[in-house]
């Protein structure tokens, strides 16, 4: 009998994958190693039996008769055609049969276009860091004038030498593994200490359980099904939560660039709400022939322990989650689901969660201040007057506290940063700011540096007043920020545009018409070290194409192999009809893209590089 660690004992779990060791059975083998060497070489041997076959149907696909086993692939030097053109025979078996050859000499009537690289497209900024020292290929390989060997400086190895993904490999691992789970009763970490596959299921951004989301599988019958939903669901719980972005202020769903920064805490279980009557309110409509709210419930099938063990713990995190929603995840009809919830959580033991207009309001404090861990040596800033973004030209209180705009700055009039806008009253006060729905005010007082200035305004009549100017002034257009492009920036509200041959290479034309300030588009790509910045310098420098953007002190966005539509804006010095500037968006620097003249639609977008850009490339 395996002795489990203490650390795994009930009680003291750390996470979602010792919780579904803990609901497996104790492993019964003594040898952990022997077992897992016994259940990989018995996929091993049924993977590769299934993919001769799979190899025969492939090369049938292509029109080509299933190779038996005699069949012999022609050696280089024994075949006649090598290097040249032919004909081939659909009707003969041998794999080689060519017939007819014949050369055919191309005379290039024209110059090859300029490579381009493929560049994907994305609506924000990924976040890469530095390249990784694996060279993926060797870039422009067939350009005798490119520098290949001071290129390869910046790298240690090629790709293939380490980061080969084999997805065949990867197939039998996420097999092997989930057999081994499933039947076995081990864990992800049981395995990877056994040190026996090829692979580590765990090991971090490398680890199998990571990169299996993103490969594309053969349709191997051999594993139960498809490989990334056989991971058992309990395992990939915690994976998944760490996928979701965690900062409070990002939009993007999956976002890429703070995930690692605003790292999700780990997951806790939750106490049910909602009784299961309660449910049935919140559904608008079926889900199905089979949703609860039309299907009485009767005789139930059963179900595996696996099955069972990935339905309570979603019960244990998510138990108020509708019955709909819990049968999509658990792969079961709802009215069975919405019985084994009643059956597993009994209304008995719920606590049920009072009505909302019944909820006690939570003590206030009498003012809204500032709320600061460090309060003793926290110093608000005054707010900013400089022209621009808050950063390093600006150097100002803003930018040397880091951060601090994203929780305290709304800068004066004219360069506010948020959804409010300012604008003046005769109040006593320096300005009031209102959101945009006029709903609430906020009032500044004379002197920034004292936190309780930033008191929520009670008085109901200034507030109205300050709603109704402020109303009156959105009409007369009298307050509008020239610098505040923020809430466009935020939102995307990108103008349409259109890519094609432009005044150098490929360039970008706007397709409605913009007026000065207005916010045309973003430029993103990958947020990249300066290291890798120099690396990648090296290729854009000899192709004379360059798409690095200086964002601050410590990044550059490349929009190279990752960008939008923007990264085709090209160069003009005496008349640019656009220009880039760096903004301070909810405490990430972003680049929009704005009109600085009007813009008739059709016309190129044309931004001054500035001097350095064309000393560089
Ligand atoms: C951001 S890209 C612009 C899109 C580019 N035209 C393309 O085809 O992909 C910048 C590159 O465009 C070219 N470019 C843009 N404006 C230029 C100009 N006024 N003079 C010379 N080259 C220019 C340069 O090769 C520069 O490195």
């Amino acid at each position: 009998m395996v002795e489990i660690p203490a650390k795994r004992r009930l009680g003291q779990l750390s996470d979602v994958e010792d919780l579904a060791a803990e609901r497996q059975p104790t492993p019964v083998h003594e040898n952990h190693a022997s077992l897992v060497r016994s259940v990989y070489q018995t996929v091993w041997s049924e993977f590769c039996e299934w993919s001769k076959q799979d190899f025969a149907n492939s090369i049938n696909d292509l029109g080509m008769p299933p190779a038996d086993a005699n069949t012999r692939v022609k050696d280089a030097e024994d075949s006649d055609i090598v290097g040249e053109l032919g004909q081939l025979n659909l009707q003969e078996r041998e794999l080689t049969t060519l017939t007819d050859p014949h050369t055919i000499i191309l005379e290039a009537p024209f110059e090859p276009p300029p490579s381009y690289d493929s560049c994907n497209p994305v609506s924000n900024n990924h976040f890469t860091g530095d390249d990784a020292s694996h060279m993926p290929f060797l870039p422009l390989a067939d350009d005798p004038s490119f520098d290949w060997k001071g290129y390869c400086v910046n790298y240690k190895y090629f790709a293939w030498q380490t980061k080969f993904f084999d997805s065949n490999l990867h197939a039998m691992v996420v097999e092997a593994a989930r057999r081994l789970h499933e039947q076995h009763g081990f864990s992800y970490s049981q395995i990877d200490d056994t040190g026996v596959l090829p692979l580590s299921l765990t090991a971090g951004e490398d680890g199998v359980v990571r990169t299996v989301r993103y490969q594309g599988f053969s349709d191997w019958a051999g594993a139960k099904s498809h490989p990334v939903s056989a991971i058992p669901v309990q395992a990939e719980f915690k994976e998944l939560v760490s996928q979701f972005c965690n900062s409070a202020s990002c939009m993007m769903g999956f976002c890429d660039q703070h995930v690692n920064w605003f790292p999700m805490p780990p997951p806790r279980p939750v106490s049910p709400r909602m009784q299961s009557s309660d449910l049935f309110s919140d559904i608008i409509s079926p889900c199905g022939d089979d949703c609860f709210i039309v299907r009485v419930p009767g005789n139930i099938p059963a179900i595996t322990p696996n099955e069972i063990d990935t339905f309570n713990m979603i019960l244990d995190y998510s138990p108020d989650s509708s019955p709909c929603d819990l049968a999509t995840i658990c792969k079961k009809p709802c009215f069975e689901i919405f019985k084994r919830r009643r059956r597993t959580l009994s209304d008995d033991n719920i606590k049920r969660r009072p009505a909302e207009n019944t909820l006690k309001r939570p003590p206030r404090l009498k003012h809204t201040m500032f709320n600061d861990l460090n309060s003793a040596q926290f110093k608000p800033n005054a707010p900013c007057h400089h022209k621009g973004p808050c950063n390093v030209t600006s150097n100002c209180a803003c930018f040397r506290n880091k951060a601090h705009c994203e929780r305290s700055c709304r800068c004066d009039s004219k360069l506010c940063t948020t959804p409010f806008r300012s604008f003046p009253i005769h109040s006593g006060l320096e300005h009031i700011q209102v959101d945009v729905d006029g709903q609430a005010a906020i009032a500044f007082g004379q002197k920034q540096d004292v936190p309780a200035v930033r008191n929520v305004v009670r008085a109901s009549k200034l507030i109205e007043n300050a709603t109704r100017s402020f109303a009156e002034s959105v009409k007369q257009d009298q307050y509008r920020c020239e610098g505040c492009s923020n809430v466009p920036i935020q939102r995307q509200l990108w103008k349409s545009t259109e890519v094609k041959p432009g005044s150098w290479g490929v360039g970008l034309f706007l397709l409605e018409s913009a007026d000065p300030g207005e916010l045309i588009t973003e430029y993103v790509g990958e947020l990249v070290y300066e290291l890798t910045t120099e690396s990648r310098d090296d290729v854009s420098m000899h192709r004379q194409r360059n798409y690095l953007f200086n964002l601050n002190a410590t990044f550059a966005l490349d929009s190279e192999f990752i960008g939008n539509e923007s990264r085709y804006i090209n160069h003009s010095e005496d008349t640019p009809n656009c220009r880039a500037q760096v903004m301070m968006v909810n405490g990430d620097h972003r680049i929009g893209i704005y009109a600085q003249t009007h813009i008739e639609a059709g016309a190129e977008l044309l931004l001054n590089y500035g001097p350095e850009f064309f000393k560089a490339t």
